[in-house]
């Protein structure tokens, strides 16, 4: 199937707040193409789990949402207050939190949890959905998964219930997959263990993967496409191995500053951080949101929207980012 997964258009988020509107997403575009892993990185704060609970119809009831269009797997569903969402959530696509417990209930067992839902959405059978079930936990590592359907969540180790968790979403055998910072919460053996699954699964299964992450060495693991979230916008989009190659906007180029390099990279040292902090996302924000920490900025930064570039490398899908001072140039 070639159909895009997921085409996301001029989205905006807005949280009322005692200081006055907090406009956290302020028009990002996502576009995922099945098989495709898209990573969103960026600091705490610029927005990045809303735009995740955006995408599943999940903002906080006072949030006001708005996207230009919002189109899954064909269905438009640009009202993010639509029936058509809530059908499409845990039925085409399917979301794993940083934290299980946000997923899991502790007084149903891992069978009721993993099983009631597809039974009632495909009419199966009991024994058919502990059949699936049983294949997923397998699949994600859990052994003597047949033995563990009566146990609850406080019976797995914390690792586990992340891989339950992930057997979870895949029960209905999502096409879309939008996984907020899965792994941050495990050491990094486990971690590891389960990003490559993901990749297996991706094979087999097609899913398009949304990967939420601030982790720079997942990404260069896993990811085919990389947006950089800043303050509310994606202010840098390039297929993953150009962005490593050649950073253009100065904050990716800060990200990318920050990454230790094995053997390169004096163990204890301090690397170099970016000065200063997310700026505040209350009321509006002329100019370039990053100039403040930017050491290429200059007056004009100040003034107006920032000016978007895009760029064509060769055999490479386009690349754009914002900025006032970077052009960017043709990639060989
Ligand atoms: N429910 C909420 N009510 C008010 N403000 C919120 C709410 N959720 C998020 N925010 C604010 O919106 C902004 C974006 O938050 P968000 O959690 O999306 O960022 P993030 O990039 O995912 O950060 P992190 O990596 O820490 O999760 C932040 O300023 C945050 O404080």
């Amino acid at each position: 199937m070639t159909e895009t997964l997921l085409d996301l258009r001029n989205l905006h988020i807005t949280l009322p707040t005692e200081q006055g509107d907090l406009h956290a997403v302020r028009g990002v575009d996502l576009k995922i193409e099945p098989a495709q892993t898209l990573c969103l990185v960026g600091e705490s704060g610029c927005g990045k789990s809303l735009t995740a609970s955006a995408l599943m119809g999940l903002t906080p009831r006072y949030a006001r949402t708005r996207a230009g269009s919002y189109n899954v797997c064909g269905n438009d569903i640009t009202d993010v207050d639509s029936p058509a969402l809530k059908r499409l959530r845990g039925d085409a696509m399917a979301m794993i939190f940083q934290d299980p417990t946000a997923a899991l209930n502790p007084t149903l067992t891992i069978g009721q949890q993993l099983t009631e839902a597809v039974m009632l959405r495909e009419k199966l059978s009991h024994a058919e959905a502990d059949t699936r079930a049983i294949n997923l936990l397998e699949r994600v590592g859990i052994a003597r998964a047949e033995t563990r359907l009566a146990r609850y969540p406080h019976e797995f180790s914390g690792g586990q219930r992340q891989r339950v968790m992930i057997a979870q979403a895949l029960m209905s055998q999502p096409r879309l997959l939008i996984a907020d910072e899965p792994t941050t919460a495990l050491d990094v053996t486990i971690q590891a263990q389960i990003l490559v699954l993901l990749k297996e699964l991706q094979d087999e299964l097609g899913l398009g993967i949304l990967l939420i992450t601030h982790d720079l060495g997942v990404v260069a693991a896993v990811a085919d496409e990389v947006s950089v979230m800043y303050a509310g916008r994606i202010v840098e989009h390039a297929d993953c191995d150009a962005l490593f190659d050649l950073p253009f906007h100065p904050y990716t180029q800060g990200l990318m500053r920050a990454i230790p390099v094995p053997g390169v990279t004096p163990r204890g040292s301090h690397l170099p951080a970016i000065p200063g902090r997310v700026p505040s996302l209350i009321g509006e924000m002329p100019g370039c949101a990053f100039r403040e920490r930017c050491s290429s900025a200059g007056a004009d930064c100040e003034r107006g929207s920032v000016p978007l570039h895009r760029v064509q490398s060769i055999g490479k899908s386009e690349r754009s980012f914002e900025c006032h001072r970077v052009e960017g140039g043709p990639l060989a």
